[in-house]
């Protein structure tokens, strides 16, 4: 509970700048709330003064009053309804940007434990169900209770007995309303759930239709979606029999008040205790309060579930760093790209230990060449590098400075990355170059496109650099799409460049030719190739063996052949596939 209320003051403080207008808003509901309830009173003096005794003027003075109060309701309801839905929206842009801004923040085993879905659906599911809270559920809420606060005041100085059977009334609708929301909330949860299963099995077909036609396996697919399918109906028809069940529980509840007030109002009427306009004046706010009674029910078991979104989200934000850079990180003005690895130790998340105590230094301008076995830890070397990861003991340094004592943004500019499966954004292929640097002029970016190879080939496209790439636009083959990868890394002019495995997707001819132009590329640049294909040994001055989390071997490619290790017998064993 105190936790709750901690999760809404800070909901509420999202809200600032938009105080006024919010609780504008909420004045303005709680306006709405009075000319509803007092519509019944009017309606009452209107019968007993107007009708009963025959004085017509007074009936339409009343009657007028009515519309009044209705237009008055309409106005307070469309005034409060805009101004608590804006500043709702508001202050769920902010809290949505504060997300985003902390999730940028995060650190990459943030991203190796969440999944990436649960994000997404934090940003859009939860800070959805935020704004309904904030704009209708809170709105619906104040409007429910002091309709029937006003209700309750009227009906106790109208009659007491029956102001009791309207309360008991009230009391039966809410629970019966809190306990369906309680019993149907777990079913709808299932059915986005499952939904999203749908959605994802649909999406998955159709991304991977070519390897689903090549194995002929459609019929498999289609019979998994049509179990999937009949879950979601089964999940809906339940929801159904539950809605219709509850549905109706209430109207019955409220008919059967309705007999009871018109039983006992109807004996009061000729016991003389009670005027017919009084009667009207009940039934008419039983009416009146049929809707905000059902709504009060959903809206008392939201409250909690729209603060676990709100504890969620802020969960994503307390957890991020609040700087992603250390107070005396510095910037290296002129790098010279020399990278030392001192005893670094590193294990990740999931308890397994990778690099076991690497101590390495490669010269400026050196390009190295680092193999060895699948899962010893090549490319968690290089990561860290790039600071993806920090190790848990010991140091990575740049030009002397520990990585994580350096500011990214300088960071990123002495060092690219060119990951093994480059991510190409469905945006042109300006875009997706320039992507570390907005503002590049089109002669850098052509200058990039033309050092990574590619610039004839986007030259030779109609729209050329503003042909997008990806969906609807056109296909990019591995190849091509290293190309781009490289153009997006050289465009930075960089001292240091990783190459995570550049070359597993790609066939030996367009291998051979990327081999040939790097080391036109790399010229001035240090250079870390992760390969555990031994081609790129040819623009290596050293090659580095690791097993097992551990450099193994490491010397001169021509030394390690003499030498007859580990590398010699990967060579040979790929000269022999090779000879094949
Ligand atoms: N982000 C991560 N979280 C947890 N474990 C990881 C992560 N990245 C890699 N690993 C594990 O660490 C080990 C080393 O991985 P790494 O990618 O560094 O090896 P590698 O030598 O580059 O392998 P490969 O040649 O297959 O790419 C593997 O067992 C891998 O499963």
């Amino acid at each position: 509970m105190k936790g709750s209320l901690k999760q809404l003051l800070r909901l509420m403080e999202y809200l600032r700048g938009h105080l006024l207008q919010f609780s504008a808003g909420i004045a303005m509901v709680i306006l709405m709330s009075y000319t509803n309830g007092v519509i019944p009173v009017l309606i009452r003096e209107a019968v007993d003064r107007g009708i009963t005794t025959g004085d017509y003027g007074l009936a339409i003075r009343y009657g007028l009053f009515v519309l009044l109060a209705a237009v008055l309701n309409g106005a307070f309801s469309f005034t409060g309804r805009y101004l608590l839905v804006k500043s709702a929206q508001h202050a769920v842009y902010n809290l949505r940007m504060d997300v985003f801004r902390a999730i940028g923040r995060h650190n990459m085993e943030f991203f190796d434990r969440t999944f990436s879905g649960q994000l997404i659906s934090r940003i859009t599911n939860d800070t959805e169900r935020i704004t309904r809270f904030l704009s209708f559920r809170l709105r619906m809420f104040v409007y429910s209770i002091f309709l029937i606060l006003v209700s309750l005041y009227y009906m106790v100085r109208m009659n007491v007995f029956l102001a009791l059977v309207a309360l008991v009334t009230i009391a039966v609708v809410v629970s019966i309303n809190t306990t369906y929301a309680m019993k149907i909330r777990p079913i709808y949860d299932r059915i986005r759930h499952q939904t999203g299963v749908i959605a994802s099995l649909a999406t998955g077909t159709i991304a991977g239709v070519k390897t689903i036609k090549s194995l002929s396996v459609e019929e498999n697919v289609q019979e998994k979606f049509s179990r999937e399918n009949e879950g979601l109906y089964s999940m809906n028809v339940e929801a159904t029999k539950i809605t219709a069940l509850y549905g109706n529980a209430s109207f019955l509840i409220l008919g059967l008040a309705m007999s009871a007030m018109l039983y006992y109002g109807g004996k009061g009427i000729i016991g003389g205790t009670l005027t017919v306009g009084e009667l009207v004046a009940f039934l008419t706010y039983m009416l009146t309060m049929m809707w905000p009674l059902r709504a009060l029910g959903f809206t008392i078991g939201d409250i909690q579930r729209s603060l676990a979104a709100a504890s969620r989200l802020f969960e994503v934000i307390d957890s991020a760093p609040e700087a992603v850079d250390a107070p005396d990180a510095v910037e290296i003005e002129d790098p010279r790209g020399e990278v030392e690895f001192k005893d670094v130790h590193l294990t990740y998340h999931t308890g397994r230990t990778v690099l076991k105590g690497v101590n390495l230094k490669i010269s400026p301008g050196e390009k190295v060449l680092v193999t060895g076995p699948p899962g010893s830890g090549k490319s968690t070397l290089v990561k860290l590098i790039a600071r993806f990861y920090e190790p848990d003991r010991g140091k990575v340094l740049i030009d002397g400075v520990d990585v994580r004592k350096i500011k990214t943004k300088s960071l990123r500019r002495i060092v690219a990355y060119v990951p093994q499966e480059p991510f190409i954004f469905n945006r042109s292929l300006k875009e997706n170059i320039a992507l570390a640097k907005p503002d590049a002029t089109m002669d850098e970016i052509t200058k990039a496109a033309r050092m990574a190879r590619i610039h004839d080939f986007i030259s030779s496209l109609p729209s050329g650099y503003d042909t997008v790439v990806g969906e609807k636009g056109i296909t990019l083959s591995g190849g091509q799409r290293q190309r781009v990868a490289l153009a997006r890394a050289l465009l930075l002019n960089p001292k240091v460049i990783l190459l995570d495995d550049p070359f597993s997707n790609l066939d030996a001819e367009t291998e051979k030719e990327i081999l040939n132009d790097l080391e036109t590329i790399l010229q001035d640049k240090t250079a870390i190739i992760v390969s555990q294909r031994l081609s790129p040994v040819k623009i290596a001055d050293r090659v580095i063996v690791m097993e097992n989390g551990s450099i193994v071997e490491e010397g001169k490619p021509e030394e390690l052949v003499r030498k007859g290790g580990a590398f010699a017998k990967m060579l040979e064993s790929a000269g022999d596939v090779h000879d094949e």
